[in-house]
């Protein structure tokens, strides 16, 4: 199988993460993508971070309508933090000989993959599929990492966006699934 890993923290998965994964799956022809979720991401700060075990729910949540052949993966919460992809794509290939697997990003990720940790054996190894981000450069990153970008409309929102509106009292049923937005309301999840 090719199989489309989608990396992220999704503190919380919003609707546009949704979105890029139905492009990913449209346009590349992946056979499956599988979401995994990250304890914690190298370059970023562990506040307001909700505890692995909600934001890995949320997305169970966020997955349960969709009928489109995707996975949620929890395989880094096995793994040592922070959480560097390279010693996950080594623990996938060893589990999964017969796979294939490409990396999914937001360009903001790969507008600073210099900065990931072993990032030119990522880069040999795995093909990257990209989403567009306001912001970013992306025919710059297409010549410069020789990643593949995804033709789409631009999405103007992001996981900090949520966490925000939350701590403010205001609603989010317009960025998450009705499923997570009542999920972080039961929880009082980024309330404080
Ligand atoms: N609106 C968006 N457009 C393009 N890519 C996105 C968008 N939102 C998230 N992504 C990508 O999805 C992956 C997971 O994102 P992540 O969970 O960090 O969400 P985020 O909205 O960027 O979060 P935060 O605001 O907390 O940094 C990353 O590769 C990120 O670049
Ligand atoms: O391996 C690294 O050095 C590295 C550096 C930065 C980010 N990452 C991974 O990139 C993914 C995207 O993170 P995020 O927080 O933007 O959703 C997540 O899986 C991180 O662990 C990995």
């Amino acid at each position: 199988m090719f199989i489309g890993l989608y990396f992220g923290s999704f503190n919380p998965v919003h609707n546009g993460h949704l979105q890029i994964a139905g492009e990913m799956l449209c346009q590349v022809g992946f056979d499956e993508l599988w979401f995994v979720v990250s304890p914690h991401n190298p370059l970023k700060e562990a506040a307001n971070l909700a505890s692995n075990f909600d934001r890995l729910a949320m997305l169970q949540l966020a997955l349960s309508e969709v009928s489109l052949p995707i996975r949620v993966s929890d395989v880094e919460f096995n793994l040592p933090t922070p959480s560097y992809t390279y010693k996950t794509l080594e623990v996938l290939a060893k589990s999964h000989p017969d796979d294939r697997f490409a990396l999914i990003m937001g360009s903001d990720n790969l507008a600073v993959i210099e900065k990931w940790r072993e990032y030119e054996h990522i880069l040999e190894k795995y093909p990257i599929y990209f989403y567009p981000r306001k912001g970013d450069d992306a025919e710059g990153l297409v010549s410069a990492y020789g990643a593949q970008k995804v033709d789409a409309l631009l999405l103007d929102i992001s996981s900090t966006q949520v966490r925000q509106m939350v701590l403010q009292s205001q609603p989010i049923d317009h960025l998450v699934p009705l499923s997570v937005a009542a999920y972080i309301r039961d929880k009082g999840l980024y309330a404080e």
